[in-house]
């Protein structure tokens, strides 16, 4: 329609994006594995794993130590009791979040959250780094009935938002393809959990290693959306 303003919306991932939360995933992990005797697994294996849900994180755990994929639905309730009982303890923040976050509160932006992760420590990991307030929607993977990269996801965010058009921005493939699906521009944070050995090999309108630039390139992918 001409002439009328577009509503535009920032949408993040959570896991990789706004949160290095490895760490405390690795530890649910451990934890699960200890309580049945079955080994371990390290930092750099689990944080490869992160990315597609918890179900999904699960059954690679069990790929990963050699067990049988009929333990599957014990283990992903043993995981989600360490996971949600410690979320945030050893997560941290990525350097210079809250200080864009505050910035696109400032210019007026609408900002939502659509994440794998469980809504339930999704909201709580806001909550406890004090983040919550920024959020108008916080869709987690188990809020619909699908998960990323199926864009129905990043679409209610959009929509909750009451937002006609959204910048995403997010660290792996699964939200590049996400944010295509759902006519998205994409802004690729390349500290996060990438799979991809080439930057390059990921779809992306932009990309950014330090949150004090996002404000910038997220001013100029928002210019392009109509
Ligand atoms: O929990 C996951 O596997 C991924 O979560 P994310 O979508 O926030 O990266």
């Amino acid at each position: 329609m001409e002439g009328r303003r577009v509503k535009k919306a920032i949408i993040f991932d959570l896991d990789g994006t706004l949160i290095d939360s490895a760490p405390d995933i690795h530890a649910a992990v451990n934890k699960t594995l200890a309580e049945t005797g079955d080994g371990e697994l390290d930092l750099a294996t689990i944080r490869s794993f992160i990315g597609n849900g918890v179900s999904v994180l699960i059954e690679r755990v069990i790929e990963a130590r050699g067990l049988d994929q009929s333990r599957h639905g014990a283990m992903l309730e043993t995981f989600l009791r360490h996971y949600e009982a410690d979320p945030a303890t050893l997560t941290t923040l990525y350097p210079g979040v809250e200080d864009a976050l505050e910035q696109f509160r400032d210019e007026g932006w609408a900002m939502g959250v659509c994440t794998n992760k469980p809504e339930g420590p999704s909201r709580d990991i806001l909550k406890a780094f004090g983040i919550d307030h920024f959020f108008g929607s916080v869709v987690g993977g188990d809020t619909l009935e699908v998960n990323k990269p199926d864009p129905a996801m990043a679409l209610a965010v959009k929509d909750q938002l009451g937002a006609d058009a959204a910048v995403y921005v997010g660290d792996s493939e699964i939200d590049a393809e996400c944010a295509w699906k759902a006519k998205m521009r994409f802004a690729l944070f390349t500290e996060g959990y990438h799979k991809a050995e080439d930057v390059d090999d990921i779809p992306q309108d932009a990309r950014f290693s330090d949150f004090d630039v996002l404000v910038a390139i997220v001013a100029r992918l928002a210019d392009e959306l109509r």
